[in-house]
């Protein structure tokens, strides 16, 4: 362990470096050395050492007597200094960069400059730290209380970015869009079950059940971690056509491995009032009853009028905050009843996809990606979470 007097010695040596550091990061040199003319000037005494070349100060053309000391070479037999010239021709001013190109250069470099003096200078006030560190476990015995900059070296919890990312993926056709949404959906898989043994996803009705039937039949998960959620669903019996449930047990008969326990199914024998109520206590046997529930991720669609789950525009539910699940039985894409996940819900996610294929979608598109109009499919925002949307040609075509 280090003794008092070196450990101020090397704090006072940070000090000083710092100071130099400092100086030398604040006064670029001016000019730079462009052309170096040498005049034998071999003389008997040494001279004044004069400063090396980098702290030349800036020398006018026309003041031939600032000029630099060589140290003598080992094979010359008198051993004299020799003294030369300098002659900075100070650099037309930098013309300002004509070309897109050189701007870019011209940004990357000062951006590199700025990143590099920032890195070192905060290096340095580190290493300082450190010295000041073993000061005081020299002094006092223990390590002084952690300041901001030690907090936010590691020792503080680092909090995920609380920005949430949007991504837009515009692909060629169903087939990519499929590939793309398969890649998004084990990656998500992946990264829940190691960290929580479970995936919880969230499924909307519409075309995303026949995308989601292809990826799946070609698929060969462990679906057995898998845990099936309905983003909304419509309150009718599980063989009516229009129950999104239904279509899922349709769609997925090729996948034995995926049973229907898998999946949280509404009671549809109830209205849509107590259905919405019983969802929730079905949702609270999978996620803590005192938190809103987090899904791993939440596949949604967007209907040509921009809504998303069973949240429709101008409908009071893009409000309603008070609940995980709302009833609806005003539906105005049919059937009429149905239940939903409410926003506060959909925007607790990890991940949230939204798949968009067609032309019929690309007017609504532009809107909300292209324009950002509050409409329910752009509302979908995760507070800690990403959002992905994969589109296709037809449907990113007025963006
Ligand atoms: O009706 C449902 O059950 C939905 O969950 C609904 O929100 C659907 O996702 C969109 O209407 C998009 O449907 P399409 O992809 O079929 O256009």
């Amino acid at each position: 362990m280090a003794n008092s007097s070196t450990v101020m010695s090397v704090a006072e040596e940070f000090e000083k470096l710092e100071v130099e550091v400092e100086s030398i990061l604040s006064t670029e040199p001016k000019g730079e050395v462009s052309g170096i003319e040498t005049m034998d000037t071999t003389t008997s005494d040494p001279p004044p050492v004069e400063p090396i070349l980098t702290d030349v100060p800036k020398v006018e053309k026309s003041d031939p007597k600032k000029s630099i000391l060589i140290p003598p070479r080992k094979d010359d037999p008198n051993r004299t200094f020799k003294r030369k010239k300098v002659v900075i021709n100070n650099p037309p001013p930098p013309q300002p960069p004509t070309s897109f190109e050189d701007r870019q250069v011209q940004r990357r470099n000062t951006l590199h400059n700025f990143y590099r003096r920032r890195r070192f200078s905060q290096d340095l006030r580190m290493f300082r730290g450190l010295g000041e560190t073993f000061l005081h476990l020299l002094e006092q015995g223990s390590a002084p209380p952690p300041s901001r900059g030690w907090k936010n070296r590691g020792r503080g919890t680092h909090c995920k970015s609380a920005v949430m990312v949007k991504q837009i993926i515009t692909l060629e056709d169903d087939n990519k869009v499929a590939d793309e949404l398969r890649t998004q959906i084990l990656n998500a898989a992946e990264e829940a079950i190691s960290s929580r043994n479970v995936f919880k996803i969230g499924l909307s009705g519409g075309s995303l059940i026949g995308q989601l039937a292809k990826i799946f039949t070609k698929v060969s998960a462990d679906w057995s971690n898998w845990k099936f959620f309905f983003c909304d669903e419509r309150v009718v019996p599980f063989d009516n056509s229009d129950s999104t449930f239904g279509a899922y047990k349709k769609a997925f008969a090729g996948i034995p491995e995926i049973t229907d326990e898998q999946f949280v199914a509404i009671n549809p024998d109830l209205s849509a009032e107590q259905a919405a109520k019983d969802y929730i206590k079905k949702l609270s046997i999978y996620f803590p009853p005192n938190d809103i529930p987090r899904f791993d991720l939440l596949l949604l669609g967007m209907g040509p009028d921009g809504h998303t789950c069973s949240l429709f525009p101008g409908h009071p539910l893009l409000q309603e905050t008070s609940v995980w699940v709302a009833p609806i039985t005003d539906s105005p894409k049919p059937p009429p009843s149905r239940i939903t996940l409410t926003f506060p819900v959909i925007n607790n996610t990890r991940l949230a996809i939204f798949v968009a294929t067609g032309e019929s979608k690309a007017p609504m598109i532009k809107k909300i990606l292209g324009d950002d109009e509050p409409l329910p499919a752009q509302l979908v925002q995760p507070t800690k979470g990403d959002v992905i949307w994969i589109l296709d040609k037809a449907a990113a075509s007025n963006l």
